[in-house]
């Protein structure tokens, strides 16, 4: 176990970790108990030491237990340890928290800190902090330390970036514990009441949770299209003229799908805001809520906006590694074969050149603006901007950098769209379902900027601004104003 290994013998540890004083504990010691001796204590006592506190360890099996502390620790029986101490942290799980019942009287008016976690989200019906409390209703349960792994405690305290969520009904024994957290050099959170321990306990449990809705649009549309290509540009002209196309599978059918996938995903971003202006240009009101479904696309738009330049990004990798396969030789070769034979001299292409260029020049100006989208988005970048920056960057530019990649879209597809002679008007190609969205984005922004429109959103967002607070100082304003909803 690392945790053991890192401790090294008494000796070591006694010149590694303790910070000052003969025997390295300070001269105000403060004693902070740990009942249990498991992984998260022995991490646990390690930050604290090297914090200058003093450690007293309860254990079922205090003789064992010693073996895996340092020497400076006092690993002792529960009771012991609990009259040492005034916070004692609860290093044990919540189903052995019964066997604290019997020292129910020696706990009394002691600060106890449930550290616990879960196996699942919401796995019992209350909080194991509030379990706790109820089964020992004369101590100050405090809960924290929860969302720290024992590998981060071990980290030392040169790692200050840990946040550390804190909550109690007691008000001195949540400030004793913040301070505590301070000390070890934590970000303590004050999050209130123990009520809110449910939702610090569900803290680790949480995947990516805003991230997940963007990233199964992103994959079904990454599906969809890669299929749509894959039949008709590969199945279709096999079963029609015996053509075999499948090793275009690997780069080309996948250089295909992802700038569709971007350019889509860029589209829903603003969609779901010119949606949520629609909604109050109908209602007339901005005191309306927004549908359930309109509000959760509101809230995701900034993942929805960073899968997107991720798909532009690599989409621009495969792009720039096109002219390294073997196959685009070969055809380059073959066309300069036949066009010795055809005895042409010159095959400079005036239109053609002009389309190239100016298709690589959209690509590259929406890629840079949807990276500044990108920067932005960062909360320390994001934080240094003020409301109009912000708003203008990721609105306006945003905007600019759909209509360059629309551009961009539609000067690609622009001849090949008439190029390909049996199949093109049941199947449009790929390009073409990419244009849909974004036409449909750039026409709906283009309504609302229309003098007539635009006036009355502004007239409905002043109305807002005047009387909202007024009428209700307490309601926020971030569902109810599409501009206050990060675009990015
Ligand atoms: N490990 C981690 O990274 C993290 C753990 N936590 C939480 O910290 C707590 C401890 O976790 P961890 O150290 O990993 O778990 P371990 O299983 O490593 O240790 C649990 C300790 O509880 C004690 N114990 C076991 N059975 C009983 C029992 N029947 N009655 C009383 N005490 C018992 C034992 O100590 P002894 O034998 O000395 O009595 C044991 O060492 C858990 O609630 C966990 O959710 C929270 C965040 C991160
Ligand atoms: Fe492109």
């Amino acid at each position: 176990m690392e945790s053991i290994t890192m401790m090294g013998s008494p000796k070591n540890v006694n010149e590694s970790f303790l910070p000052n004083g003969t025997n390295g504990i300070k001269e105000d010691k403060t004693t902070i108990g740990i009942l249990g001796s498991g992984d998260f204590a022995k991490s646990l006592t390690i930050r604290l030491i090297r914090c200058g506190y003093h450690v007293v360890i309860g254990s079922r099996e205090p003789k064992c237990a010693a073996d895996f502390f340092p020497h400076v620790v006092d690993v002792t029986h529960h009771e012991d340890a609990i009259l040492k101490a005034n916070i004692i942290f609860v290093a044990i799980h919540r189903e052995h928290y019964s066997s604290l019942w019997d020292l129910k009287h020696l706990l009394s008016g002691k600060i106890l800190v449930d550290v616990s976690n879960n196996m699942r989200v919401d796995q019992y019906p209350e909080s194991n902090a509030e379990y706790l409390s109820s089964l020992l209703p004369d101590c100050y349960v405090v809960k924290g330390f929860n969302v720290v792994s024992a590998w981060t405690l071990q980290l030392g305290p040169k790692d200050a970036s840990s946040q550390v969520y804190i909550c109690s009904n007691n008000v001195q024994a949540r400030h004793h514990v913040i301070e505590l957290a301070r000390q070890m050099n934590f970000i303590p959170i004050d999050m209130g009441t123990l009520s809110s321990s449910r939702e610090i306990e569900n803290l680790p449990l949480r995947l990516f949770t805003p991230w997940k809705g963007p990233v199964v649009i992103a994959i079904s549309l990454a599906t969809f299209f890669f299929v749509y290509s894959f039949i008709r540009d590969i199945i279709h002209p096999y079963f029609k003229n015996q053509q075999s196309d499948f090793y275009k599978i690997p780069i080309e059918i996948v250089n295909k799908t992802l700038p569709v996938v971007a350019i889509t995903l860029l589209s829903l971003v603003y969609l779901a805001g010119l949606l949520a202006a629609a909604h109050q240009l109908y209602y007339g009101t901005k005191y309306r809520r927004f549908p359930p479904w309109l509000e959760n696309w509101l809230q995701c738009r900034k993942q929805l906006g960073l899968l997107s330049f991720f798909f532009a990004v690599v989409h621009v990798v495969y792009s720039m590694c096109l002219p390294m396969r073997r196959s685009e030789r070969y055809s380059f070769l073959n066309t300069a074969y036949q066009q010795v034979h055809g005895n042409v001299g010159n095959s400079w292409n005036e239109e053609e050149v002009w389309r190239v260029e100016m298709y690589i020049s959209f690509g590259i100006m929406s890629l840079g603006l949807l990276s500044l989208l990108a920067v932005t988005s960062i909360p320390s970048v994001n934080s240094a901007l003020n409301w109009r920056e912000f708003s203008f960057i990721q609105s306006t530019l945003g905007y600019v950098a759909l209509l360059i990649s629309t551009f961009h879209v539609l000067i690609y597809g622009w001849k090949r769209a008439f190029e390909e002679e049996y199949y093109r008007f049941y199947t449009p190609p790929n390009f073409v379902l990419a244009l849909i969205l974004p036409t449909i984005v750039i026409l709906g922004k283009i309504v609302l900027l229309c003098p007539c429109v635009s006036k009355k959103l502004r007239r409905i967002k002043r109305g807002w601004e005047k009387s909202h607070f007024k009428e209700n100082p307490s309601s926020t304003a971030a569902h109810i104003s599409p501009e206050r909803v990060t675009v990015m």
